[in-house]
């Protein structure tokens, strides 16, 4: 995509300087929509950027609005300068900053005369040689993916088709709807997509739809103006929606998210706008969507909890992780790198597992998935320091799971028979049966999806 240069002209005279505050900071860009401002210095001369993610650190980091920005300012963003953007046709600046992932901005002095770029990739070295990829380590992005195809450690062939699915859907805009239960790695995956992507230089951003309140849920994801509702911080907020642009919008349990919500995000993956809490005016963004779930969309949907339209936009590509259980070839393969992964972390020296205990992890159901198994194993190595692990490690109902079957079949019932009664007791109201019980909607269509109830 071509941008004509005008819209990306920012004079160097209206640029932030380092000794200004984070609220002079947070007006300039909900004034002039930019999530990227140039830093100057007193005599002219750009030194870096301010950017959206870097007032949204400052945020998280509980500063006063009155900190000054200097030490939040990107200096690795200033790539050329004037010296070398001399040298070449404005059809060549131009050609070279649309080949740039990410934001970009022209800088030009008080007589117009541009003055450097800012960018996220080296433009200078694309510019000597166009056929090597933007260097992705070099870029110091505050959200950054942390995980890779690598560290999904996996011999399964289910596993590995979905690597493969993912891997192949990356490099397009296409939204990915990861499920599969609590811990299978559908994060994991998030983060791997994100980086074989071209937006990898980009911000990978997390919400978790069931971690936040509703009533917050909104704000946090759209944003909000200045004075949007009492308790709002002054300045407004950028929503997690702006942080994003350029990069990856992970949205975890999106079965949690309110349905007012689900229609705003159906614009955003439509390619339409959205406004912020308490804003009129419309914005758009370029981001992304991965959403996960471990709820029965299908059921929430007719039921009228999720919104059918969304279903099928997030369907398109939908991965499914299967569950440990379903892969029990995986289940000593990951343990074996568990050990050899913790044994630095945790200072021990654990050389393996014993026979019968590795029979037991491999008999064991693993409801908790992956998650599960590494904090066992964790455990497991904590208590025996060297060695090989033994059945003394690990926790009693997995040495029970073994030797004697399991009650679980019992537990199983009674959490059968309760969510019955709840239900009997609240008239069927699903959203209050589940208020009751303590849990979230999605975990609740999930149980009764479970108990065919
Ligand atoms: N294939 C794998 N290889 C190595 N580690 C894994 C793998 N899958 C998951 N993990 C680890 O297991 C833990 C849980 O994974 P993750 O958070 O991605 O699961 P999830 O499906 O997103 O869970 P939830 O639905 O509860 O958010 C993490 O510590 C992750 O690093």
């Amino acid at each position: 995509m071509t941008m004509p240069l005008h819209d990306w002209i920012q004079p160097i005279s209206t640029s932030l300087r380092p000794d200004d505050t984070m609220e002079e900071a947070a007006r300039i860009m909900l004034e002039t929509g930019l999530d990227v401002i140039v830093v100057g210095d007193a005599a002219g001369r750009m030194i870096g950027e301010f950017s959206s993610s870097s007032l949204y650190q400052m945020i998280v980091d509980k500063m006063p609005v009155t900190v000054p920005i200097r030490d939040f300012i990107k200096t690795d963003a200033v790539t050329t300068r004037m010296d070398k953007l001399s040298e070449m046709t404005l059809e060549q600046i131009e050609q070279m900053v649309s080949n740039c992932p990410g934001a970009y901005t022209v800088v030009v002095d008080d007589h117009r005369r541009m003055i450097g770029i800012l960018t996220r990739g080296n433009l200078a070295r694309q510019h000597d040689d166009r056929s090597r990829a933007p260097e992705k380590s070099a870029l110091k992005h505050p959200y950054q993916a942390m995980y890779s195809w690598d560290h999904i450690i996996t011999c399964d062939k289910r596993m590995k088709h979905c690597i493969a699915l993912a891997a192949k859907t990356a490099r397009h805009n296409t939204p990915i709807l990861l499920r599969g239960e609590s811990g299978t790695g559908k994060e994991l995956f998030a983060h791997a997509v994100h980086q074989e992507s071209d937006r990898a230089n980009g911000p990978f951003i997390t919400v978790n739809c069931a971690s936040i309140p509703e009533h917050l849920l909104e704000a946090e994801f759209l944003g909000y103006e200045p004075g949007a509702f009492t308790g709002a911080h002054r300045a407004g907020r950028l929503g997690k929606l702006e942080l994003a642009r350029g990069g990856t919008l992970f949205l975890d349990e999106i079965g949690d998210m309110p349905l007012a919500l689900q229609a705003k995000l159906l614009r955003v993956l439509e390619g339409k706008d959205f406004f912020r809490v308490g804003g009129s005016r419309p914005i758009q963004t370029d981001v992304r969507i991965i959403a996960a779930t471990h709820a029965p969309l299908e059921d929430m949907m007719a039921a009228k909890a999720f919104r059918a339209d969304l279903y099928y936009r997030l369907h398109i590509m939908t991965l499914t992780i299967p569950p440990l259980r379903e892969r029990r070839s995986d289940i000593l393969l990951l343990a074996h790198a568990f050990i050899k992964q913790l044994n630095p972390v945790l200072n021990t020296r654990v050389t393996g597992i014993e026979e019968a205990v590795q029979e037991a992890l491999y008999q064991y159901e693993w409801p908790g998935n992956i998650r599960q198994l590494r904090n066992v194993m964790e455990r497991g190595m904590i208590l025996a320091e060297e060695g090989e692990l033994s059945f003394a490690d690990l926790p009693e109902e997995i040495a029970q799971s073994a030797a004697a079957g399991t009650g679980r079949d019992l537990v199983h019932e009674v959490e059968k028979r309760e969510l019955e009664r709840t239900l009997r007791e609240t008239n069927g109201n699903k959203t209050k049966a589940a208020r009751l019980l303590g849990i979230s909607r999605s975990a609740f269509y999930e149980k009764l999806k479970k108990y065919r109830i």
